[in-house]
């Protein structure tokens, strides 16, 4: 049986070694007091995955979680060379960048009547297919779409060959476990095996493993099949945008050698000392600020483990850095091509 490193002791290590990132206590300590009352408002929790978010699916079905499962498998690598030459997508009158540039594409594909979430279609496109289904409303396609097209032949034909074509099958074998269903996906599905090797030692993110489980989590309201009992176990999900908000608010810093090859565009490769520092130390990072949160609301006597979590954590995060992109601009993100984020 194959081992996977966990990802938060691979953080813990990384974080320990690093060199050109460090993870500052005290400025994660001011984050977990300046998010202690936002912790406690409804879409903190939870439904905010819904209720915050219009193109997320809004029923709870095993068509949504298939809608999660084709969303998250294609969830990487939004960024754009030049920010005004991006790839954008026109969806009911809203025009959608980024992450929501996919999923805006994706109900499209379905309000057109192409079955796009059923893992019969996705495992026999072809590229033509795909590049319809995701076609650009600017003269800038979607990043990595030959990567897209195999990752959709390739998990759709295992789906089909081991979970009956049903992300909810996989699922349910996980018995409400974070962790299983993790573990099935990592075994299952390669794409998703998000590691490096850092000072000689294997280490994992497996960011997108991570959020799928979390959106799945999501998508079913921590219900039913999707009552992960030990969802807490998960980490944030190391992408290029919360290392940037992290070191905006000052809970992370970069050595003045890294802040200069940020700033001048350079791009890293999956697996470079500086992007695995980068992943490793927002992951510690994360886990203080939820530590620290979860002490701040002890000392009042209140016990906020079914409340404070990394995944809503990282959710908060993502949607505050995406709120906030003009005060954010003089934090780079750092740029790297792959298909793990
Ligand atoms: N850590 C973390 N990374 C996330 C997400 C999401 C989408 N989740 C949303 C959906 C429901 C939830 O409520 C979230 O609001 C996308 N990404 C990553 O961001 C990058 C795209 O960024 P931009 O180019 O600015 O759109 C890219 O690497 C993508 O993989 C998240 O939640 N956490």
């Amino acid at each position: 049986m194959e081992v996977f490193p966990s990802p938060l002791e691979s953080a813990r290590f990384i974080a320990d070694n690093s060199k050109d990132v460090s993870v500052d206590e005290e400025g994660a300590r001011r984050v977990a007091e300046s998010l202690f009352d936002k912790v406690s408002a409804a879409d903190f929790g939870v439904a905010g995955w819904k209720s915050l978010h219009e193109l997320n699916p809004q029923a709870a079905s095993e068509e949504a979680v298939d809608w999660v499962f084709l969303v998250d498998t294609l969830n990487f690598s939004f960024w754009s060379e030049q920010e005004e030459q991006k790839y954008l997508v026109k969806y009911k009158g809203k025009t959608h960048s980024g992450y929501w540039s996919l999923c805006a594409a994706v109900n499209r594909a379905l309000d057109d009547g192409i079955p796009i979430t059923s893992a019969s279609y996705f495992a026999t496109m072809t590229l033509d297919q795909v590049k319809h289904v995701f076609r650009s409303d600017t003269e800038v396609p979607i990043p990595l779409i030959e990567e897209r097209h195999r990752l959709l032949n390739e998990s759709g034909t295992v789906l089909l060959e081991k979970f009956g074509g049903s992300f909810l099958t996989c699922v349910k074998m996980s018995e409400k476990s974070a962790q299983k269903l993790l573990h099935l996906v990592l075994q299952n599905f390669p794409s998703y095996r998000d590691e490096a090797v850092f000072e000689k030692k294997k280490v994992s993110f497996y960011k997108r493993a991570q959020i799928l489980v979390a959106d799945t989590w999501s998508v079913l309201e921590g219900k039913g099949d999707g009552s992960f009992d030990d969802i807490s176990s998960l980490t944030i999900f190391a992408d290029y945008r919360i290392p940037q908000v992290l070191v905006h608010l000052k809970a992370m810093k970069y050595s003045e050698e890294l802040m200069k090859k940020l700033r001048e565009g350079t791009v890293f490769h999956s697996g470079d000392k500086e992007e695995v520092e980068i992943r490793g130390c927002s992951i510690w990072c994360c886990a203080l600020i939820c530590k620290h949160l979860l002490e701040l609301y002890e000392k009042k006597g209140q016990d906020m483990r079914e409340k404070i979590n990394a995944v809503l954590l990282d959710y908060y995060l993502w949607d505050y850095a995406r709120d906030h992109r003009e005060e954010m601009k003089d934090i780079p993100f750092h740029r790297v091509r792959c298909i793990y984020y």
